[in-house]
This record gives C-alpha cells, sequence and structure tokens, in this order.
C-alpha cells in the first residue's frame, strides 16, 4: 500500500456483500461494482431468490451479459454467487453447490426481516439442520443478515437480540460452520465477533461507518439513509470504527450497495438500502481519514476478505486521488434512477479513472 500527500494505492479490493439486482437494473449498476472491485459475493435475494445453483449458474450467466454490454474488460471482475436459505434447503442442494466451485456461500434471511426475505427462514435450528450440518461438512459458508423478526423486539435491538437467540447457540451447534455476520451496525456486534472463537467474522458498510442514526432525520424524514439494519447511535459507529481500522482479520469491507427506485425510497412506505456502489471506496477512504487510519484500508478492503474465504488476493491495485468529488444527485437505473448515498454532497477522494 502506497500513501502520498495526494494519493492512496491499495492492491484492488472486493466487495464481500453486494445487490446486483437483475435486468435492466443490473444493466446499468454492474459497471459501478466493476470499476471499483476485483471480485463481489452477489446476494441472492432476487425475485424469485436464487434457491439453487443451477439458479445461481443462470444468475451468473446474466451478470456476465451484462458486464460485456456495459464494457467491461473480460475477466477484470468475477461475481461470486451465494444461494438463498430457505426451510426447505436440503444437504443434497448444499453438496451440488459445493461441488459445483461456482457457490462461495448460502445466505440467511429471516423471513421478513429486510428487502425480499418474505421465502427466507423461518426458524434456523429448528428447520435448517441438515443444511447447516452439510455446509459446515462441505465448507461453504453461511453468511447471516443479523437481525431477530420479532415484533416484540425493539427495531434498533434487533440485531443484539440475534447474538443471543440464533449466533450463540448456531455456533455451539455447529462450530467449524464458517459464518460471517453480514452488515455488523452495533458495538455488541464488534465485541461477539472480536471474542468468538472459531470462524467467524463480519462485513462493515460504509455508511454504517459514517453516519449514525441521526442522519435519517437531519432537517426532515431523509429516505436514503434508510437501510436495513437501520443506521445506529454514535457509540455504535464509534465500534464499528474501531473494528474496521484496528487491522482485525475477522472485519472486512461489504458495501451492501442496495439499489431501489428514487419513487419507492421516496415514498409512503419507503424501501430499504442504500447505493453506495458508485463512490464505496471513496466513502470508505472518508471514514478511515476521518479515524486518522487510512494505512488500515488495505488490510479492510484487500487482504481480510480473500483469507477469511479461503481465496488469493487480487492482482492489479487501485488508486484513489485526493480531490473534491460531488456525488451526482441520481443516476440512471434501468427506466428510472436512483439516489446514491449522500447525492450532492462533495467527498475528498476520487478513484483514479486510469484504475484497471
Ligand atoms: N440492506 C438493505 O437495507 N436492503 C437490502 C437487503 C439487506 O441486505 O438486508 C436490499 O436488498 O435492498
Ligand atoms: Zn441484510
Ligand atoms: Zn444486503
Amino acid at each position: 500500500m502506497q500513501i502520498t500527500d495526494n494519493s492512496l494505492t491499495l492492491i484492488r479490493p472486493d466487495d464481500w456483500h453486494l445487490h446486483l439486482r437483475d435486468g435492466a437494473v443490473l444493466e446499468s449498476v454492474v459497471a459501478d461494482s466493476a470499476r471499483q472491485f476485483g471480485r463481489a459475493i452477489i446476494m441472492p435475494n432476487l425475485k424469485p431468490p436464487v434457491t439453487t445453483t443451477a439458479l445461481a449458474l443462470a444468475y451468473r450467466q446474466r451478470i456476465e451479459a451484462a458486464l460485456d454490454k456495459a464494457g467491461v474488460e473480460k475477466g477484470s471482475f468475477t461475481p461470486l454467487m451465494t444461494l438463498y436459505l430457505t426451510d426447505n434447503t436440503t444437504a443434497e442442494e448444499i453438496a451440488v453447490a459445493a461441488r459445483s466451485g461456482a457457490v462461495q456461500a448460502v445466505k440467511l434471511y429471516p423471513a421478513g426481516a429486510t428487502t425480499n426475505s418474505d421465502a427466507g427462514v423461518t426458524d434456523l435450528l429448528g428447520k435448517c439442520g441438515p443444511a447447516l450440518e452439510a455446509m459446515q461438512k462441505h465448507g461453504m459458508l453461511l453468511l447471516v443478515h443479523g437481525e431477530v423478526t420479532d415484533p416484540q423486539v425493539d427495531l434498533f435491538d434487533r440485531e443484539a437480540v440475534f447474538i443471543e437467540r440464533v449466533m450463540i447457540p448456531l455456533r455451539k451447534r455447529y462450530p467449524e460452520l464458517k459464518v460471517v455476520f453480514e452488515h455488523l451496525t452495533t458495538r455488541d456486534g464488534v465485541d461477539y465477533v472480536k471474542q468468538a472463537d472459531g470462524p467467524v467474522a463480519a462485513t462493515i458498510t460504509a455508511h454504517h461507518l459514517l453516519y449514525n442514526r441521526n442522519a435519517i432525520f437531519l432537517g426532515g424524514i431523509r429516505p436514503h439513509w434508510y437501510c436495513l439494519p437501520v443506521l445506529k447511535r454514535e457509540t455504535h459507529r464509534q465500534a464499528l470504527v474501531e473494528a474496521a481500522t484496528s487491522g482485525d482479520r475477522r472485519f472486512f469491507l461489504g458495501t451492501d450497495s442496495a439499489p431501489h427506485p428514487r419513487g419507492l425510497k421516496e415514498h409512503a412506505c419507503g424501501c430499504a438500502g442504500c447505493y453506495t456502489a458508485f463512490h464505496a471506496m471513496e466513502l470508505y477512504a472518508t471514514a478511515f481519514q476521518a479515524a486518522g487510519r487510512l494505512e488500515a484500508l488495505e488490510a479492510f478492503a484487500s487482504l481480510n476478505g480473500p483469507a477469511f474465504y479461503g481465496l488469493p488476493v487480487n492482482k492489479g491495485t487501485l488508486t484513489l486521488r485526493k480531490r473534491a468529488n460531488t456525488i451526482p444527485d441520481e443516476l440512471p437505473m434501468g427506466d428510472t434512477t436512483v439516489v446514491p448515498l449522500a447525492a450532492g454532497e462533495e467527498l475528498g477522494w476520487q478513484v483514479d479513472v486510469q484504475a484497471p
């Protein structure tokens, strides 16, 4: 990694949590990720969800076609596929996924927890035993949206309660299962991941490093700051920054970039998700710089993720320049538009357009 007065060059990073969607939206957004990242873990919460290896392979082909159409150089961006876990996922389906070599992980969406989670899991330990057993056996990673859906539990406490009710019993029963706690948002989550023995890691988004929950309500209700798990109070944000910038190999980059059409965000019942793929590394660099820890960005963005997944680090580099960079008010997305996070605001970093 090289840091000068006006630039920063690091090993080409990866995005370990990305929503690319499908169809015309996929075609609009895929080049944004390909510009910055060498690989990305592609989330399976399509409609209908990607529940089988056959569906994952077909989806990968549509992503490759969209990359081609966007003029992205062949092989410069690799989509890593995931399966959507359901109550009915069989051990055989997990074995097929493991044998395919194309599926890196299986994603747990507790039913009702987030966007397109209706087909998700109603009772992980009660219903998914055979699938979890097979995943542990085949070394297939489990990625979790770590929030309980119990309506009695306060929205801001859903991650902490998930640790008690799901993570701890899950890891007791399957101690060798590799688990990634996705989009971690609380000090409780950080403390849990740090002390857990065994193969547990976590992704952290740029927006949870940069903002606390005040951002959702600053001067009025601001739907483009609404995502799930929702932004938390400042003490939690600080814990996330400490974890991400500490060099601890359990924490790595996952944008959770989740595009929704402008009209469905600015809506009486707005969708959850922030679009950050367009300016992901600029946002992360801003957060690391604010913490005075730019030198820790490469481990978080380019090294820790591949180490946990058991993959080689990328070849090539990415350079960010220190210069004023105004985020566009909106970006084209299919036949509509998407508003990127922090639209209209100015960042102090810009990914080099010459980047490989
Ligand atoms: N993060 C979000 O707020 N939304 C994601 C789903 C998810 O990752 O939970 C989406 O698909 O829109
Ligand atoms: Zn999620
Ligand atoms: Zn997500």
